[in-house]
């Protein structure tokens, strides 16, 4: 397997509480893995480990091939790993493109600084353009962020996360507050990403219909451990995890 990230004995603890135990789980490059599990599970919580918000208590991240686990969130993301709530920069009065642009923009500017007044504007426009059409927002390109619905901010959010470059995005929920005319829109959002094989996604969701659909492999977390790991089927059929659901402990699985 081709891992581009990996957790080691990943665990932490609130007080006395074990949230996250023990996981050692690897993630394949360039492939869609989904993380599901009961409300309380730790999903959120292994994720803010991945990006750095939180520290672990024992254990480790490894990103191609290297320890992260004391690295600071900013530093992961210039390495490569994107969380979408790390988009706190959408401009509310600025259009679609020229929010996708910054981005574009701080990302040469952070890798190729010294090269940056090389580039043209340009080269710069049409790489927003390209993003903007990646998360099939193309049409919207010269709308103000602040007129977008919510479904739509969420894509913005996802094509600048792609203008950043992040070989691995993290997707908490990406369908969380939509409606169900806006689920179906960033489901193909996602596919398409998942399609072209450049980067890795890590996907938190409850919508089963839709892990089913996109994911390459599953985990599954309960009480912070890991129950499962595999590919869509074997995960459904394995017992363990539907008695995990079954046993009344997820009220949201649909
Ligand atoms: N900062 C914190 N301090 C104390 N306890 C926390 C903290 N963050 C999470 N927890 C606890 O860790 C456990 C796992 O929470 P987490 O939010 O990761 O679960 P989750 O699987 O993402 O749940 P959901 O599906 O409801 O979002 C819960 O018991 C939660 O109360």
């Amino acid at each position: 397997m081709d891992t581009i990230l990996e957790t080691k004995e990943l665990t932490i603890a609130f007080g006395g509480h074990v949230a996250v135990s023990e996981v050692n789980i690897q993630i394949e490059r360039n492939k869609l893995k989904s993380i599901i599990g009961p409300n309380g599970a730790g999903k959120t919580t292994f994720f803010n480990m991945i990006s750095g918000q939180l520290k672990p208590t024992k254990g480790q991240v490894v990103f191609k091939g290297k320890d992260i686990t004391k690295m600071s969130p900013t530093d992961r993301t210039r390495m490569g790993i994107g969380r979408s709530f790390q988009i706190t920069n959408v401009f509310p009065h600025l259009t679609c493109h020229e929010n996708v642009r910054l981005a574009v923009q701080s990302q040469k500017g952070i890798f190729y600084n010294m090269l940056s007044h090389f580039t043209s504007l340009k080269e710069v426009n049409d790489k927003a353009t390209k993003f903007l059409e990646t998360v099939l927002l193309d049409n919207k390109a010269q709308e103000l962020a602040v007129n977008l619905a919510h479904g739509e901010k969420r894509k913005l959010e996802i094509a600048m996360l792609l203008a950043l470059e992040t070989e691995v995005l993290l997707l908490d929920e990406p369908t969380a507050g939509m409606s169900l005319e806006e689920v179906p829109m960033i489901l193909d959002v996602i596919r398409k990403i998942r399609d072209e094989r450049k980067r890795t996604i890590v996907l938190i969701e409850h919508k089963m219909d839709m892990i089913r659909d996109l994911s390459d492999s599953i985990m599954v977390l309960f009480h912070g451990k890991l129950l499962a790991d595999g590919d869509p089927e074997e995960i459904m059929k394995n017992e363990q995890v539907q008695k995990a659901y079954l046993g009344g402990l997820h009220n949201d699985a649909s």
